[in-house]
């Protein structure tokens, strides 16, 4: 289980998340929605120690992470896929597969970068590439593929689909599914697509204003449409 208790964030003077608490169990997949600048990806940075300035306790597995570093928690099972999609442009496809798995935990096998990108049709035939030759949703995908050679317990996986075509983010509802079912893996995804974020999670945190507004089900989420109205509607 990974848990964020009162926490609030902040960078430098700006108070960005207010006393906000959140947990989700290592196997669960939850999306975190809400407006531009509600404070999704602060959150997700809260919970990994990269970025914010963070006030509160976060846990993993019962045990406090204090203020240990970002690289710290990637070698607990936690891995963050940012929005920035960080890749490394001069390496090929399998190199910078390869190179990720450095960062998973001590206890982890090492994985073939072939098989990770076997996961990944769209990648595969792209292998030998270099990663400055991909278009922004294979770019996407190959960070979404660097952060499975890690090994994760729990991905957490910012805006995926910000910037990519239509028909690419069909596709990568299968892909990140399949992942998911394949590894076991947790799935906190940040995204404003609801349709895409309907599609990968079984859980819906509505965030306004560094405040979590509703937490529940889909169906739940569906059954209350001012929550929508209110928190979501531009
Ligand atoms: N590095 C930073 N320095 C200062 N303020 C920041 C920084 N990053 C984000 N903010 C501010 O924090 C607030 C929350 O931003 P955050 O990126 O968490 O929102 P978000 O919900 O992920 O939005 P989006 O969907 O647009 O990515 C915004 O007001 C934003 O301007």
């Amino acid at each position: 289980m990974i848990a964020a208790e009162d926490i609030n964030a902040f960078y430098g003077p700006s108070h960005i998340l207010f006393d906000l608490s959140f947990s989700m169990a290592a196997t669960e997949r939850v999306a975190v929605v809400g407006r531009n600048g509600a404070g999704k990806s602060t959150l997700l940075k809260s919970l990994m120690n990269a970025g914010p300035r963070v006030e509160g306790k976060v846990s993993w597995q019962g045990r406090s992470l204090g203020r240990s570093a970002a690289y710290k928690r990637a070698r607990l099972g936690l891995q963050m896929v940012p929005e920035d999609r960080r890749i490394y442009h001069h390496l090929t496809v399998r190199e910078n597969v390869r190179i990720a798995g450095h960062a998973r935990p001590s206890s982890a096998p090492r994985l073939d970068p072939d098989a990770v990108l076997a996961q990944f049709p769209m990648l595969e035939p792209l292998r030998d590439r270099m990663g400055f030759q991909l278009s922004g949703g294979q770019q996407q995908i190959l960070a979404i593929a660097r952060a499975v050679a890690a090994h994760p317990t729990v991905m957490l996986l910012d805006e995926p689909t910000e910037g990519v075509a239509p028909a690419i983010v069909e596709d990568m509802v299968g892909t990140i599914r399949d992942m998911c079912d394949s590894t076991g893996m947790g799935l906190l995804l940040c995204e404003q697509n609801l349709w895409f974020a309907r599609k990968l999670t079984d859980r819906i945190v509505v965030m306004d204003t560094g405040r979590i507004a509703f937490d529940g089900t889909w169906q739940e989420f569906a059954a209350r449409p001012e929550i929508k109205e209110t928190h979501l509607a531009l």
